[in-house]
C-alpha cells in the first residue's frame, strides 16, 4: 500500500500491517508533528526523518559535512554513550506502532533503536529532559535499507517521543501509527469536520490513486498542487472510481465541501456519496459492504477548481462511521470535508 501525505506519493512499505493501515501518522509533520532536538544530526538534520515524502539517495550530492543523506544522521561516535532526538507528535494519541525506516543507509545506519514517550504541555528541551519518561517499544536491533515495522508496547495516550539510537548513525524516516484522542472534547455541539486527517479520520481502501491517493482528500488546507489531491487515471472501462474513508468519531453529517482545486482538465464529471454505521468487518471486508451503503450525498455536477458546499442536499442518514466518496467517471478532487456533529 502507498499513501500520499505530501506532494509526492509516500513509497511506504508495500504492504502494511492492519495496524498501521488503520493508523494515522502521528508524525506527519502537515498535521503538526515537529523534530524538537537531536543530541547530535551533524550529517543530516533530524526534521528530514519526519519528512512525509520518501527518502530518496541523491548520487553524488555531498555538502560541507559529508554525502548528502535523506533522514537524520549522527556523527561517528567516537566515546560511550548513544545519540537521540526528542519529536513532539502532531496530535496528542495512542500509538499502536512504527516504522523505523532505514532506506538508502547501507553503512551509516543506525544498528539498534527504543523509543519512549511522554505527556508534556510543552515543547521546551529542558522541560523534556526532565520529563518521566515510558519506554513503548524496546531497544531493537534494526537493518540497512530496510523498513522495520514495530508494535508499540502502549495504550496510552502521548504528546512527545524520545527516540534513541545506539551508538549512532542514520534513519531515514519515523513514521509513528496511531490514532488522535481528544480531538473533539469541548467542541460541544459544533459543527467540526470529522473526516481530517488532524481529527483522526483516514483512507480505508480506494480502487485507484494513480496519480495521488486519497490520504490527501483529508490533509489540512487547500491542496498546494495538482499533485496534493486524490487523482485516478484515465477510465476507459464503465463504471467509476471510489474512495472510502473512516470518520475520526461517529457523527451526523450537515455540510459537505468537495475540492476540485487545481483540476482543470481532469475534475470528475459528478461524485455522490454513500455512508454507513459500520460495526465489524475489516477494511478489505468494508469494499464489499460499501457497495449496500445508503446515499448519503445523491450525484452532484462538478466543476472545474472549485469549492463545491451541499447542505440541503444532504439525506438525513443520522450518525455514520465511514463514507464512500465516488467519482463520475474519474478524475482528481483535492480535498473532501465533512462538517457535522459528534455522536454522544
Ligand atoms: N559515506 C558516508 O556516508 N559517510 C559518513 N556519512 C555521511 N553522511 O557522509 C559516515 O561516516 O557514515
Amino acid at each position: 500500500m502507498s499513501h500520499n501525505t505530501g506532494s509526492i506519493r509516500i513509497a511506504e512499505p508495500a504492504v502494511l500491517p492492519d495496524w498501521a493501515a488503520r493508523s494515522v501518522d502521528l508524525a506527519n509533520p502537515r498535521i503538526g508533528a515537529k523534530a524538537l532536538y537531536a543530541s547530535d544530526d551533524f550529517f543530516a538534520e533530524v526534521a528530514r526523518m519526519l519528512n512525509p515524502e520518501p527518502a530518496q539517495f541523491i548520487p553524488g550530492k555531498y555538502d560541507d559535512n559529508g554525502k548528502w543523506m535523506d533522514g537524520w544522521e549522527t556523527r561517528r561516535k567516537r566515546s560511550t554513550g548513544h545519540d537521540w532526538c526528542f519529536v513532539k507528535l502532531g496530535r496528542k494519541g495512542t500509538i499502536r506502532g512504527f516504522d523505523v525506516d532505514t532506506s538508502h543507509f547501507t553503512g551509516n545506519y543506525a544498528p539498534a533503536v527504543s523509543i519512549e514517550a511522554t505527556v508534556c504541555d510543552t515543547d521546551d528541551v529542558a522541560a523534556l529532559k526532565d520529563a518521566k519518561w515510558t519506554e513503548i517499544l524496546a531497544s531493537t536491533s534494526l537493518s540497512g535499507n530496510s523498513h522495520h515495522l514495530l508494535r508499540a508496547n502502549s495504550d496510552e495516550a502521548w504528546t512527545h517521543l524520545r527516540v534513541n539510537i545506539y551508538p549512532d548513525g542514520g534513519i531515514a524516516r519515523l513514521r509513528v501509527y496511531g490514532q488522535p484522542v481528544g480531538v473533539f472534547e469541548g467542541t460541544g455541539d459544533a459543527l467540526v469536520d470529522l473526516v481530517a486527517l488532524e481529527n483522526g479520520g483516514r483512507p480505508v481502501a480506494w480502487n485507484d490513486a494513480h496519480f495521488g491517493t486519497a490520504a490527501n482528500l483529508i490533509l489540512p488546507g487547500r491542496g498546494i498542487n495538482m499533485g496534493d489531491g486524490w487523482e485516478t487515471r484515465r477510465r476507459r472501462e464503465p463504471g467509476n472510481d471510489w474512495c472510502i474513508l473512516e470518520l475520526g468519531a461517529a457523527g451526523t453529517i450537515e455540510k459537505i465541501e468537495v475540492d476540485t482545486a487545481h483540476f482543470k482538465g481532469n475534475y470528475p464529471d459528478r461524485c455522490s456519496i454513500q455512508a454507513a454505521f459500520v460495526e465489524g468487518g475489516t477494511d478489505q471486508s468494508l469494499i464489499t459492504q460499501s457497495m449496500f451503503w445508503p446515499v448519503l450525498l445523491p450525484e452532484q455536477k462538478l466543476s472545474m477548481d472549485a469549492i463545491h458546499a451541499f447542505s440541503e442536499q444532504i439525506a438525513r442518514l443520522g450518525p455514520v462511521t465511514h463514507v464512500r466518496l465516488n467519482i463520475i467517471p474519474d478524475g482528481g478532487v483535492s480535498r473532501l470535508r465533512l462538517w457535522g456533529r459528534v455522536k454522544k
